[in-house]
């Protein structure tokens, strides 16, 4: 089970992150969150974190160019984007060498069944809670509706997962559940992370998941 935490932004804190060994750790681009990094947020501190923690930008419906400069500047390799990017977009993007994760909001069942326009594009993605602010709600979504989901993208699944959620989380049946992603419910304020709260969450959740022989 691969584990992202998101909506990082003070250098002693993301420090304490990378020695729980997430698989990803994700900083927002996105001007209109409480987690905006572009502006609070030393590049250097991303980028001398461990190779093996995939570092990912989160974008909200931002040009090929923005992202691309900003990925630079980061030393990010990975992008989740969150709005109405279009498959050309994620295409683009993949091309120019970046892991893509395409986000959906499922609603409705018609909400997965757009997922397929992307099969092929991306390297995962995430279904996550759908919320005026476009990500971070600290609320789950009706988790029944991701057994609608036929692709072959293995997903991760996102959206108010807290302490406690671990033994529901590894009952889940389904195949191509790949990793979830942790953000404002391990928070003390936004931004700011319980390295505590998560060490003991994350230890519970790979048990839990521990691929059995
Ligand atoms: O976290 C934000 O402020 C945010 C704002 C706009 C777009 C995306 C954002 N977060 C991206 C994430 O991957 C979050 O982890 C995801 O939305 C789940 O958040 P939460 O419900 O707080 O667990």
């Amino acid at each position: 089970m691969l584990i992202k935490v998101c909506g990082m932004l003070e250098p002693e804190n993301i420090r304490q992150l990378s020695t729980l060994k997430p698989d990803l750790i994700g900083f927002i681009f996105f001007p209109g969150s409480p987690r905006y990094a572009a502006s609070k947020l030393d590049p250097g501190v991303v980028k001398e974190l461990p190779a093996d923690i995939t570092k990912t930008g989160v974008f909200v419906n931002a040009g090929y160019e923005e992202i691309v400069k900003t990925a630079g500047l980061f030393g990010l390799n990975a992008v989740q984007l969150h709005g109405a990017e279009s498959p050309e977009m994620c295409r683009s993007l993949k091309a120019a060498g970046f892991k893509v994760i395409k986000v959906f909001h499922p609603k409705t069942q018609e909400d997965i069944t757009a997922c397929a326009a992307y099969e092929g594009l991306c390297d995962f993605f995430l279904f996550d809670t759908a919320s005026k602010a476009h990500g971070g709600s600290g609320r789950k979504f009706d988790w029944s509706l991701i057994g609608k989901y036929k692709g072959s993208t293995p997903f991760l699944l996102s959206g108010g997962i807290g302490p406690g959620d671990e033994e529901m989380i590894s009952r889940l049946q389904l195949p191509l559940l790949t990793g979830i992603d942790l953000n404002s419910r391990f928070e003390t304020a936004p931004g700011l992370k319980d390295i505590e709260h998560l060490r003991i969450f994350i230890e519970h959740i790979r048990k839990l998941t521990k691929t059995q022989v």
